[in-house]
């Protein structure tokens, strides 16, 4: 046998081993959402490793085991590619969370994204998995001149706590208004999440629902949150790794 392979064995062995003694829980992690959203990038960062402007696209499903706080984390980075998408609910049985990758600055899959996200939520509503709702790129999404309205309305970027979704406002998404999406509050309204409520207000254009006939909020009965990050700062990074760690 070869050193190196002999090498990366004994490495493995030594990783199963300390596992075992030194960490709390072991913690298996489904990355899905559309080609070039950033879930490879994020996976990097998640695991240490620094942002990377080049990135090969994945094909089918890339796995990664590494330490998180205290936790084993075990990664399957799934290929956001049309083609590879059947692979992602093949993962779904084998993830204690499932992390949904949305590139906010893409405003021509934006559409697509939130209703492949909608599907999956109705998927795996019945097995409860977490869910980790992450829109990325904010930092490629230009900020409106800085008024006092922006600060207050649109600056929150962290984790939703106490909000009221029937007072948000939904909008048309163009480019001139995508900087909107980087408040939480905004997204989850867009998505048809209320949060506070636990519901997901599945919108008329999904293919599950009968065109034109509203369908009954689908009750929510799993931990659900929203971020908007850069992967590419770091911005917000570090909030997402501690809800990943306390769940
Ligand atoms: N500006 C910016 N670029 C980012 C960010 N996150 C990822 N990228 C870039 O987006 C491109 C795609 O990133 P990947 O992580 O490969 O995307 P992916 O979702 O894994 O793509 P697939 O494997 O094809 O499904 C790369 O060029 C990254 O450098 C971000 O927050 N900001
Ligand atoms: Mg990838």
């Amino acid at each position: 046998m070869h050193w190196r392979y002999l090498k990366s064995w004994v490495e493995l062995l030594w990783y199963k081993v300390a596992s075992f003694f030194l960490f709390q829980k072991e913690l298996s992690i489904a990355v899905i959402g559309l080609q070039n959203s950033g879930k490879t990038t994020f996976v990097r960062l998640l695991s240490g490793q620094p942002f990377e402007g080049d990135t090969v696209p994945t094909l089918g499903v890339q796995m990664d085991q590494f330490a998180l706080g205290n936790n084993s984390i075990k990664v399957y980075d799934l290929a956001g590619q049309t083609r590879f998408q059947p692979l992602w609910e093949r993962c779904f049985d084998k993830a204690d969370l499932i992390v949904y990758m949305i590139d906010l600055s893409d405003v021509a899959a934006l559409e697509e994204s939130f209703a492949k996200l909608i599907r999956v939520i109705q998927m795996t509503n019945d097995d409860k998995i977490p869910l980790l709702i992450i829109g990325n790129k904010t930092d490629v999404i230009p900020d409106p001149p800085m008024s006092r309205e922006y600060l207050t309305k649109y600056l929150p970027e962290t984790l939703l706590n106490d909000y009221n979704y029937e007072t948000i406002e939904k909008c048309k998404l163009e480019k001139t208004n995508l900087h909107q999406l980087k408040n939480v509050e905004v997204l989850s309204k867009q998505l048809g999440l209320d949060l506070r409520n636990h519901v997901l207000h599945i919108p008329l254009q999904c293919e599950d629902s009968a065109w034109g006939v509203p369908t009954e909020p689908l009750p929510l009965d799993r931990d659900v949150a929203i971020f908007t990050v850069s992967c590419k700062t770091g911005g917000f990074i570090q909030d997402v790794i501690d809800w990943i760690v306390q769940i």
